[in-house]
């Protein structure tokens, strides 16, 4: 019998997941999937790697107290794939704070360690931390692994680190930690992989999805990063501010006579590209509006990149390449071409032709700097990771 290890990514707007054989040396994808509790009615679609549609199951809401769907994929990978022997449910945990480097088992020790990190990623850790119970409750002998999101960031050293404020607080935790780490390890190991020169010298990669971030790599390690102590810093996303004046929050705060709840629900629900909008979170929306305030959105999205892109740069010295992952670098054209002319100063020259065609290669001849577009890939990172524990235990 084979060996088989499920993966639950939960992110801002998705929760997705894979199934992997894991009895070789690299994880097999048998199946993926998306279980969708945004909507009215929770939905739970899986599909074979090529990506035919293989069980679909929608619930009434009223059914929906969380472990349903979780349940429903359990039952599903156990009726489909009974043959490949279940070792261990990987789970993505958005914030693993100060203790975590790598991956680890989910005990409850861990998890209400995890659970107490929730104010500092509120949008993110109670989705991610949701199916453990659950699982726990119909699988009580299953191993469940954590894999952080802040993890690929613990290379990151003062001052990149550092807030300016009294060092007592650093003592406390409050420090820049980074996420989108699955997603930066992926694609460091990839680019490793087709463009190995590239990847021991200076890279910035862009993971530009729902939620954004930039990693500075220096010989595949980050070095500094845009998200800090939440995944509010930096970039614009979605529904989230990125980097703003402090003073905004004091004033809001002070003059506005807002409360800490509303405060945050408008710097993580109704700011970004929805908030500067007013129509949507989404990229393709608002790429295909004609409305100018959806064009105000996305080019305070790319002048944002461009910007922190320099910052980063700073950082590492210089820059020998730059990498577009996540929904939007992955796929937005327009978005990997507005960013590219803002740093023409950087020497940076993107091929329209390559560009247009989403291939992975985009950098003009002239190009100083080279420019890769790489699928991200978080749940085989994860798979991964489980495996490499389980196989460290002997359990695999
Ligand atoms: N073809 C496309 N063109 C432009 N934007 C796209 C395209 N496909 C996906 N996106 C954008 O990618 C974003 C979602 O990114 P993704 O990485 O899938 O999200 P998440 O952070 O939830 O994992 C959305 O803003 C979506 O509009
Ligand atoms: C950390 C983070 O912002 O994740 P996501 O992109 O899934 O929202
Ligand atoms: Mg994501």
């Amino acid at each position: 019998m084979t060996a088989s290890v499920l993966v639950l990514n939960a992110g801002s707007s998705s929760i997705k997941f894979g199934l992997f054989e894991t009895s070789g040396t690299e994880p097999d994808l048998l199946c993926k999937g998306l279980l969708d509790e945004h909507e009215t009615k929770p939905r739970l679609v899986a599909r074979s790697p090529s990506g035919e549609t293989m069980f679909e199951t929608q619930r009434e809401a009223s059914d929906a107290d969380g472990g349903h769907l979780f349940a429903d994929v359990l039952a599903f990978v156990e009726d489909r794939f009974g043959d490949h022997r279940l070792r261990a449910v990987g789970h993505r945990i958005v914030h693993g704070g100060p203790d975590y480097s790598g991956p680890v088992e989910l005990t409850e020790e861990v998890y209400a360690k995890l659970a107490a990190l929730t104010p500092l990623a509120p949008l993110h850790q109670p989705r991610c931390l949701a199916p453990v119970h659950p699982i726990r409750t119909i699988k009580p002998e299953l191993t469940q692994i954590a894999c952080f999101d802040t993890a690929f960031h613990h290379t990151m050293a003062p001052p990149a680190n550092r807030f300016a404020i009294p060092k007592r607080y650093e003592a406390q935790g409050l420090r820049r930690y980074g996420f989108h780490g699955l997603s930066f390890e992926y694609v460091a190991v990839r680019l490793a992989v087709i463009a190995p020169e590239l990847a021991a010298r200076r890279v910035v990669i862009a993971h530009l999805g729902n939620g954004a971030s930039l990693c500075a790599l220096r010989d595949g390690r980050s070095v500094d990063t845009t998200m800090g102590l939440t995944p509010l810093d930096g970039l614009v996303m979605g529904t989230r501010c990125g980097t703003i004046d402090p003073g905004v929050l004091l004033y809001l705060l002070q003059h506005e006579k807002m409360s800490a709840e509303d405060l945050e629900h408008l710097l993580y629900h109704e700011s970004g590209l929805l908030g500067v909008s007013g129509l949507s979170a989404d990229m393709r929306t608002l790429l295909a509006s004609s409305e100018a305030s959806a064009r105000e959105a996305v080019d305070l999205f790319t002048f944002r990149a461009a910007q922190e892109i320099a910052v980063m740069a700073n950082t590492l010295g210089g820059l020998d390449g730059i990498v577009f992952t996540g929904g939007i670098g992955e796929h937005a054209k327009e978005i990997r071409k507005g960013i590219g002319e803002r740093l023409a100063w950087l020497g940076v020259r993107i091929d329209a032709t390559a560009n247009g065609e989403g291939r992975e290669s985009i950098g003009a001849p002239d190009s100083s700097v080279a420019l890769f577009v790489i699928p991200t890939n978080e749940e085989i990172m994860i798979a991964r990771h489980c495996a490499e524990l389980l196989r460290k235990g002997g359990r695999l």
